[in-house]
């Protein structure tokens, strides 16, 4: 079944070959690609503005620097997320339609070298990217991890709370590894119809940087003009489609190939119903709503411990043990 959720890449569009991707500021290349200067992004990450695709008219301009949820209208998310937690500290809107969010330590540093970690153990699946479809395999160079909810209920728990979805309309979670050079090429992350029976269209993407990249490496959206650069525990947050489903194109995006270091990424995507997991091994239906129940549990017992002595500590460390 990785090979069939591998279909849901089917829509990539293989545009930017590495190389091109990698000499994005050449100025008189008459692509796309020239707004992507690297050298040109400003301190908060941000791309310039590429000239957009025939069709694709994101409503607003984007905001560079980000605003607050606040400065959202009335009922805006209503169309993507009904139950998003506009209020959820640290949240800043980079695009207004359709919603690009970006939220700083969405998940504490430890958090994330936790994730990493798993990678390490038997609890996560590594699936080479030449195993997915032929498509894929060529957008995509990076290596992937599946894990079940369970072993994250950490992430669960803040996805849910998030977005104010049911747990079990998540997918299972992944861990992806960049290697310098690597990048995962133009995409929509939207589900092709073969695979729509299972859950529906996704809905919303959630993506975790799980750790600081110096140079490139970034998340890009080519028609709306943003950028998103990785930040260890930063959350990214936007919609492939409608909430009736209807896929976004103007979701256009690409994972940058980090210049130094390797980049590291945890994913959700959150789908129209009840998705049941069915790629890793001994999944089942209710995985993530028992492993979002045991976050709530944790919470519920962490917040009854006294604030002093060793009865809190322990119950910290019962927290940080498993994400
Ligand atoms: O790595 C990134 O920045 C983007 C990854 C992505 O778009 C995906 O895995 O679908
Ligand atoms: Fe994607």
């Amino acid at each position: 079944s990785v090979l069939l959720r591998a279909g849901a890449r089917a829509t990539v569009v293989p545009l930017a070959s590495r190389r091109a991707l990698v000499r994005l500021g050449a100025k008189k290349q008459k692509s796309h690609f020239e707004a992507y200067t690297i050298a040109d992004r400003s301190a908060a990450g941000i791309f310039p503005a590429p000239a957009r695709r025939d069709g694709v008219r994101p409503l607003k301009k984007h905001l560079p620097e980000g605003a607050p949820l606040s400065k959202a209208p009335e009922g805006w998310a209503d169309r993507w997320l009904p139950g998003l937690q506009l209020s959820h500290k640290g949240m800043r809107l980079l695009h207004l339609c359709p919603p690009v969010m970006i939220i700083d330590d969405f998940l504490s540093h430890e958090e994330c070298a936790e994730l990493i970690a798993l990678t390490e153990s038997d609890r996560a699946f590594e699936v080479q990217s030449a195993t997915f479809s032929t498509l894929t395999a060529a957008a995509r160079t990076s290596t992937t991890w599946y894990t079940r909810h369970g072993a994250v209920p950490t992430f669960v728990g803040r996805a849910v709370e998030l977005t104010g979805a049911h747990p079990d309309s998540l997918e299972e979670p992944q861990i992806v590894r960049y290697a310098t050079g690597q990048r995962f090429s133009w995409h929509y992350d939207e589900v092709p119809r073969s695979l729509l029976a299972n859950g529906g269209q996704r809905r919303a993407t959630l993506l975790v940087y799980l750790n600081d990249v110096e140079l490139g490496g970034g998340t890009a959206f080519r028609d709306l003009g943003v950028g998103v650069q990785p930040k260890c525990g930063r959350a990214l947050l936007f919609c492939p489609s409608d909430v009736d489903g209807t896929p976004d194109d103007r979701t256009l995006h690409a994972g940058e190939p980090p210049l130094s270091g390797a980049k590291w990424i945890a994913q959700f995507w959150l789908h129209e119903r009840e998705y049941v997991p069915g790629v890793v091994p001994g999944a089942q239906a209710g995985d993530a709503s028992a492993a979002y129940e045991l976050y709530c549990a944790r919470r519920r017992a962490s917040m009854e411990q006294p604030s002093d002595g060793a009865s809190a500590t322990a119950a910290g460390a019962g927290v940080a043990q498993n994400i």
